[in-house]
């Protein structure tokens, strides 16, 4: 469904010059679940606001369905890190929903339908008429996923979604982003600073090197697709993986070569 080919991103201005990504070349199925770590700093914004056609790569390609991403591509949707600044506090929660969807054309049933679904969807459907600043941060969050849902996306672009909520709050999230991609089949490509995170929710990790960032590892998480936040976490397997993860991530900030050559495959690390 999307392939990433060659991406270089150089910001250039104000006297300073950044390569913020050398050259990333990987592929996503159509309903995959890819979590995307690496080291802070190492470009994985950069990355996904280029996947989401909201920045134009200074070379290499991005591919979404076999065409060439040159702006925000119909049927993908993003959810920021910062709520706050993404819902507008004077809208009620159903029109903060509904408001991207005024541009498709639909008829305001239609639309109607769609964010009554999107909310249900979250557990928010008693909420719809509620300002966002009534709702605590995990609710609001909620709402940010909603609105992208009502869009129907192919595609979801999640950026470090959960890093400003608490930790119980989180680890419900992420089951909600689990099972709406179990359930919709939704394609999702999820950037966490979060080895655990990565690791739970993940179908797939792609490990990025330290900036200028390259591609150092992908592998896939080889744990039953039923997760839970209590079983899951204890899985041997689980601590196999995180582990592994959280090495790379420390060699890359190091500057250390992968001791395999990088990957492309998903092979797994060994047991
Ligand atoms: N608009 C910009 N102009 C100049 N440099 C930028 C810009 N945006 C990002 N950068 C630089 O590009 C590099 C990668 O930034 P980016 O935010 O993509 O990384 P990140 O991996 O998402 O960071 P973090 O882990 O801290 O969220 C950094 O060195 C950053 O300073």
């Amino acid at each position: 469904m999307l392939d990433v080919r060659g991406l270089r991103k150089v910001y250039d201005g104000s006297g300073r010059r950044i390569e913020a990504v050398r050259d990333l070349t990987f592929s996503v199925a159509a309903g995959d679940l890819v979590c995307l770590v690496g080291p802070s700093g190492c470009g994985k914004t950069t990355l996904l606001k280029c996947v989401g056609g909201l920045l134009a790569p200074t070379g290499g390609e991005v591919l979404l369905e076999g065409r060439r991403v040159t702006g925000p591509p119909p049927g993908t949707a993003f959810v920021f890190q910062e709520y706050g600044r993404s819902l507008f506090p004077w809208m009620r929660v159903a029109a903060n929903v509904e408001l991207p969807l005024r541009q498709k054309g639909l008829s305001r049933r239609r639309r109607g339908e769609l964010v009554r679904d999107a909310l249900d969807a979250v557990g928010l459907a008693d909420a719809a008429q509620a300002y966002p600043w009534q709702l605590s941060g995990g609710m609001q969050q909620r709402v940010a996923i909603a609105r992208a849902l009502a869009h129907e996306p192919r595609l979801l672009l999640m950026d470090e979604p959960f890093a400003a909520v608490d930790a119980q709050t989180r680890a419900d999230l992420e089951d909600l982003v689990r099972g709406l991609w179990r359930e919709r089949g939704i394609t999702i490509l999820f950037v966490t600073h979060d080895i655990d995170e990565a690791v739970y929710l993940g179908r797939r990790v792609i490990v990025l090197s330290a900036s200028p960032t390259v591609v150092r590892e992908q592998l896939e998480v080889d744990l039953p697709d039923a997760r839970d936040q209590v079983r899951t976490r204890v899985d041997p397997r689980f601590a196999d993986l995180r582990t592994h993860v959280y090495e790379q991530i420390q060699a890359a900030k190091r500057g250390t070569p992968p001791a395999v050559e990088v990957t492309t495959s998903d092979t797994p690390p060994p047991r």
